[in-house]
């Protein structure tokens, strides 16, 4: 009886595990964002290679975060995380304008995914901190981020490096993965 008492609270515990992946071109901030929710302290971290992966709780909500690899030729390896993935965090460095055409491609390559039908898209307009930031509204255009259909998503502007912002995309992220999953 103990047994399966404990079994069917570890049931109810696990049922409320989520899978978050963290994808973004390189130098975008998905590291310093994922241990900034992590740790509440900036780390610096050379370039990642392969993935990092935390657990955080909000909301009484269990979060497996993994932050992945952004650079080109790595990038190739982001759809092998993406088995069991509730949201998918795109950190966007919002002071290279070069460089975000490339990640709207990797965006809309991203979501037709089988493994990501039913998750999440919650789009990090990063560095706000800095003065020639693009603001999310010009982001939004950038990406057509209008033109997605298939995905519930949301665009927040944010500083990984204060943390302004961070809690509330993952605060919109608890709440859609909530509400699908009561
Ligand atoms: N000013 C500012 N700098 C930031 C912010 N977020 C990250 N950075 C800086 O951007 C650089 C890259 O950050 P990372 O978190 O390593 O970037 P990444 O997206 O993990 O990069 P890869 O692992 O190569 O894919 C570091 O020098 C960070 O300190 C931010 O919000 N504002
Ligand atoms: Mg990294």
């Amino acid at each position: 009886m103990g047994a399966l008492v404990s079994k069917f609270w570890l049931m109810m515990f696990a049922a409320k595990e989520y899978k978050i992946v963290v994808v973004g071109l390189e130098n975008a901030g998905k590291t310093t964002t994922l241990y900034k929710l992590h740790l509440g302290e900036v780390v610096t971290t050379p370039p990642t290679v392969g993935s990092n992966v935390e657990e955080l709780v909000y909301n009484n909500i269990r979060f497996e975060v993994w932050d992945l690899a952004g650079q080109e030729r790595l990038r190739t390896s982001w759809a092998t995380y993406y088995r069991g993935t509730h949201a998918v965090i795109v950190v966007i460095d919002s002071t290279d304008r070069a460089r975000i055409s490339i990640m709207k491609d990797e965006l809309f390559e991203l979501l037709p995914h089988e493994d990501l039908q039913s998750a999440v898209i919650l789009i990090f307009a990063n560095k706000q901190d800095l003065k020639n930031a693009m603001p999310p509204a010009e982001i939004t255009d950038v990406l057509s981020l209008h033109s997605i259909k298939n995905h519930d998503w949301h665009i927040q502007a944010c500083s990984a490096l204060t943390g302004d912002g961070l809690y509330d995309g993952l605060g919109w992220i608890a709440q859609k993965v909530s509400e699908k999953t009561p």
